[in-house]
């Protein structure tokens, strides 16, 4: 499968400042791609860029394989997008607001119908957009985005501000994007939780640079266990296990060990026993994905 989209070392500068800074975005046909990072990392300068409501200072951007800055309108008639806090009219309707949009586009009637289904609003399509809450005039923007059928979808930050079922909500219908219709995906988050059960691949972008790309599987195996020994006296028993080979750390009056085979814990264990200390417990930890993202916008290696 191609790409839906591609960058070649993408930047924007501001002034002396890179916002985006040698970006190569690698997004398949077909999948919920995670555009992660903190605020002010260059989410918003990269989607702008992509939609091509801003011009990058250098580098290249290919969607559908064909290069945006010659093939805009072509391109972006099968884009879909939420970029910050939608417009709408608020003394309209639901159906109203789409119906003003979709004559612009001038898609068929049903498409209306169609759209308040996929994002669940069909029985909310005569009530007045005012008296909506954030998270259906979320679902109303995404329902604006899929009008006109489009192949490539990009939402930024479309969960921002709205509170945990709402958010639930955002995610069921972005899940079933792909398998139902086909599209393609491109969701930007601050918050990796938001969007950790249904991406597919991952962007991390830290102060405007890539720092990684993959699948979200790959990202997981980040998330490597380690084994943590309760014993006496944590800082000399890591010391006694790395005079003798074994990878181990001193953290919060514990033993960390991060070789976690049976028989590497085992043979740790006992050589901890038979010098002396005493060793209560042995757990295991994970690090959650939210850990690993974190450390990895901190500028630290993993
Ligand atoms: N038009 C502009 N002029 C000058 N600086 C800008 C402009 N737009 C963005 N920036 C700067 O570029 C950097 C990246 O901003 P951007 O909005 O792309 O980040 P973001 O990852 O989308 O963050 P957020 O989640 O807060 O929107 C920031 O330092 C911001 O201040």
């Amino acid at each position: 499968m191609g790409h839906v989209i591609q960058t070649n070392q993408l930047v924007k500068q501001f002034g002396r400042e890179k916002a985006v800074d040698s970006i190569s975005l690698a997004i398949t046909e077909g999948e919920v791609y995670g555009f992660l990072g903190p605020n002010g990392a260059g989410k918003t300068t990269t989607i702008r860029m992509l939609l091509g409501l801003m011009k990058p200072t250098s580098g290249s951007i290919h969607i559908f394989n064909q290069d945006l800055n010659k093939e805009r309108i072509g391109i972006l008639k099968h884009v879909g997008s939420l970029v910050e806090n939608p417009s709408y009219y608020p003394h309209l309707t639901a159906k109203e607001n789409l119906e003003a949009i979709r004559k612009i586009y001038r898609v068929p009637k049903s498409r209306i119908g169609e759209v308040l289904e996929v994002v669940r609003l069909q029985d909310v399509a005569n009530k007045k957009v005012k008296e909506f809450s954030l998270g259906m005039k979320q679902r109303l923007g995404i329902a604006i985005a899929l009008l006109h059928q489009p192949k490539l979808l990009i939402l930024d930050e479309p969960t921002n501000g709205l509170d945990p079922s709402g958010i639930i909500e955002i995610r069921n219908l972005i899940k079933r994007l792909p398998e139902e219709f086909g599209m393609t995906v491109l969701i930007s988050s601050h918050l990796l939780s938001e969007i950790d059960q249904i991406a597919t691949s991952v962007g991390i972008i830290s102060e405007g640079k890539m720092i990684f790309q993959d699948s979200i599987e790959k990202l997981r195996e980040h998330a490597q266990q380690s084994v943590v020994l309760r014993v006496s006296d944590s800082i000399e028993a890591s010391q006694a296990l790395l005079i003798r080979g074994i990878n181990a750390e001193s953290q919060d009056g514990c033993v960390y060990l991060h070789e976690n085979s049976d028989e590497h814990v085992a043979q740790a264990i006992r050589m901890l026993v038979q010098d002396g200390y005493a060793v209560y417990r042995a757990e295991e930890e994970k690090r959650s994905l939210e850990d690993i993202f974190l450390q990895m916008t901190k500028g630290n290696a993993l």
